[in-house]
């Protein structure tokens, strides 16, 4: 395995006595795709929420770059370079697609997202440094003709496309992605998950996907970590874990 990126020790979480996590540990090296995968309930949006900072594990730690948190604030990690899309659409739908990409910018800089959506504003130079950005992010993600397009009109799967270009823009090395293709028909799915491929081999970003549909997991992770029950019953390249009987029994075998 790559040197890992990402590491977790014996993270535990529960709510009002419900284990949402159960001393879970594993490790996600540089530059892989590792996809989160267990039936409804399981711990994996819970999960993404301890890694950036959603949550507060109750035990446990995480090491990000080779810096230990027990507990971290959404914008630490931001900044730590820790990117999130959510399973929900979280788009602003009534402004421009570059506008909600900008949003990712944020608290990166010295003006204000109100400063710089406007082209208002203290830094110049800032500015257009950001606007670049979102447009080479637009680029990479086939978005430019889209640009300047109301979010709202876009179909389902393009909205999608600007949460992954939200998340992206601010140079995370660690991107989540909490079920990017949910609610997608076929095609949607298999261009999003040609784009999440782009992403991280032309990018190098490392990613952490939350993914139900079994067929687009084994053909686009490089490793998998199946859970059930908050607890870890399976972690290895997708091959390994099609043939794991913990797993078969666990989680794929309730697929049929
Ligand atoms: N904010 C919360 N308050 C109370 N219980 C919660 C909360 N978030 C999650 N849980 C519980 O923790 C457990 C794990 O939920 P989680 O949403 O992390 O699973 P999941 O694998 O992401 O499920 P899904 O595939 O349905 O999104 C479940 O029993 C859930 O009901």
């Amino acid at each position: 395995m790559p040197a890992p990126l990402l590491q977790l020790h014996d993270v535990s979480l529960s709510f009002k006595g419900v284990n949402a996590l159960s001393r879970l540990s594993f490790s996600v090296g540089q530059g892989e795709i590792c996809a989160l995968i267990g039936p409804n309930g399981a711990g994996k949006s819970s999960l993404l929420n301890v890694i950036n900072g959603v949550y507060r594990a109750d035990e446990g730690d995480v090491v990000f770059d080779g810096a230990r948190f027990e507990a971290i604030h959404p914008y630490k990690a931001a900044h730590l370079g820790i990117g999130r899309t959510f399973q929900h659409n979280a788009l602003f739908g009534r402004l421009s697609v570059v506008e909600n990409v900008l949003a990712g910018l944020a608290r990166w800089g010295r003006a204000t997202f109100v400063e710089n959506i406007f082209r208002v504003g203290r830094d110049g130079a800032e500015r257009w440094r950001f606007q670049a950005r979102a447009h080479e992010i637009l680029g990479f993600l086939g978005l430019e003709r889209h640009a300047h397009t109301v979010v709202s009109t876009l179909p389902y799967g393009l909205q999608k496309r600007v949460d992954l270009a939200r998340a992206l823009v601010a140079w995370p090395k660690l991107l989540l992605l909490d079920e990017p293709m949910a609610g997608m028909n076929q095609e949607e799915k298999q261009a999003m998950s040609r784009l999440i491929a782009d992403v991280n081999g032309k990018l190098g970003t490392t990613i952490v996907l939350i993914e139900h549909d079994i067929g687009i997991v084994m053909g686009l992770a490089h490793h998998v970590v199946v859970l059930d029950y908050g607890r870890k019953v399976g972690d290895g390249t997708p091959d390994a874990v099609r043939e794991n009987p913990d797993v078969i029994a666990a989680y794929l075998g309730t697929v049929h």
